[in-house]
């Protein structure tokens, strides 16, 4: 049966490195996958047309569809609206309308890339991480929130870092199960030594895998310490589960690890049978926006993710992954990777080994 791809491009470089998903999706049509691909307006490029970040029509048309591709979203052009109306609350809004709790990170490092990183090759090269970060939750939802002004005239900001023990158990049994088809190793991170709801997010996780899963080897380390870890010695992870906020600033500090914030892909999955969000992890570049030298790896590479978790092509996701991986091999590189190349030579790249 023919599946149902939704891309929305967004706002920056997201247009950009959406474009060679796309020519990457359509040469996989030609060659015979059942797939239709729509797209929609989304983030600020919704917010010109339609005054809002998420429509109803296009969350109801990504709830309809088997997978959705983002691109990026966000820019100064929209940063002074209420919060609400930014490209950004139209992201979080959808993915808490599609019910995609668990975002999954791979860190992988091509050894083609090992000395594109800022680390030395020997502590990258090989690397392969897998961050299993909670997307629905935490500080980037809890209420209250919003700044007041107080009787003295001064602001007083609030954000609520709020989890449920439902809302933790559903995320990490999603690391454990992954983690057994890897090394069987996770390190949850928190801060539960000053956080009482970091301690409970440790408890929560370990009293799950005390119950259902004795093979798994957990461990807990404290969410600063494993910023430091990640540049001491990164390859002494597997996967790693952690909160919305923490899963955020840790893969991007992972991107470099990897050679480039342009090369991290990312999968949020929810139940069984609902759509999956598939997008880069990085954002919407307002610095080289408009310039056609983005790296549109993390972009394929998502698409790859999409055909394995949402659109039943797990073979074809090896495909595309091998065919960015040959690409790097022969040298193309775009800027952010030390090379000359423009999104689009990257893409003849790619396509050149599908
Ligand atoms: N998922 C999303 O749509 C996200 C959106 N944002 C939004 O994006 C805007 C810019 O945020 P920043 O903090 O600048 O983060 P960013 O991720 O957009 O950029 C950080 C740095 O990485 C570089 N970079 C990112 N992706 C790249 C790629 N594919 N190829 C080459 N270089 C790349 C940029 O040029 C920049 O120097 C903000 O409005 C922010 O809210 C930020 C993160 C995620
Ligand atoms: C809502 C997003 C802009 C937050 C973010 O940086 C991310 O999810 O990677
Ligand atoms: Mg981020």
């Amino acid at each position: 049966m023919t599946k149902t791809l939704l891309l929305l491009p967004g706002d920056g470089i997201g247009p950009e490195v959406s474009a060679v998903a796309r020519r990457v999706a359509g040469r996989l049509i030609s060659q015979g996958l059942a797939l239709q691909v729509e797209e929609a307006l989304f983030g600020g490029a919704s917010i010109d047309a339609c005054q809002l970040p998420l429509t109803p029509e296009v969350l109801a048309q990504a709830k309809a569809a088997d997978a959705v591709l983002m691109g990026a979203v966000g820019g100064p052009k929209w940063a002074g609206q209420p919060y609400d109306k930014r490209p950004e609350a139209g992201l979080l809004a959808l993915r808490a309308g599609m019910n995609v709790y668990a975002n999954l990170r791979p860190a992988r490092c091509f050894s083609a890339l090992a000395d594109a990183s800022s680390l030395k090759r020997v502590f990258v090269d090989g690397l392969d991480i897998l961050f299993v970060r909670e997307l629905t939750g935490g500080v980037y939802f809890g209420e209250p929130r919003g700044v007041e002004t107080l009787a003295d005239g001064q602001r007083r900001g609030v954000n609520t870092h709020v989890y449920t023990t439902s809302e933790i158990h559903r995320v990490a049994r999603i690391a454990f199960e992954l983690a057994r088809g890897r090394k069987g190793e996770v390190c949850s991170a928190e801060k539960g030594n000053v956080m009482e709801a970091g301690l409970m997010w440790r408890e929560d996780v370990q009293a799950l895998r005390d119950a259902e899963y004795p093979d798994i080897k957990l461990s807990h380390m404290l969410a600063d310490n494993m910023a430091m870890q990640l540049v001491k010695n990164p390859k002494q992870f597997d996967v790693i589960l952690t909160d919305n906020l923490f899963g955020d600033i840790l893969s991007d500090e992972a991107g470099m690890l990897t050679g480039s914030l342009g090369m991290l892909p990312s999968a949020a999955i929810g139940d069984p049978g609902t759509p999956g969000l598939y997008e880069p992890i990085h954002g919407s570049a307002p610095d080289i926006a408009g310039r056609g030298v983005a790296n549109p790896c993390a972009a394929v590479i998502s698409l790859a993710m999409a055909l394995r978790y949402s659109l039943g092509a797990p073979a074809l996701a090896d495909t595309v992954e091998a065919a960015v991986e040959a690409a790097l091999d022969k040298g193309a590189r775009t800027p952010d990777l030390g090379g000359t190349m423009t999104t689009a030579a990257m893409g003849d790249a790619i396509l050149a080994g599908l």
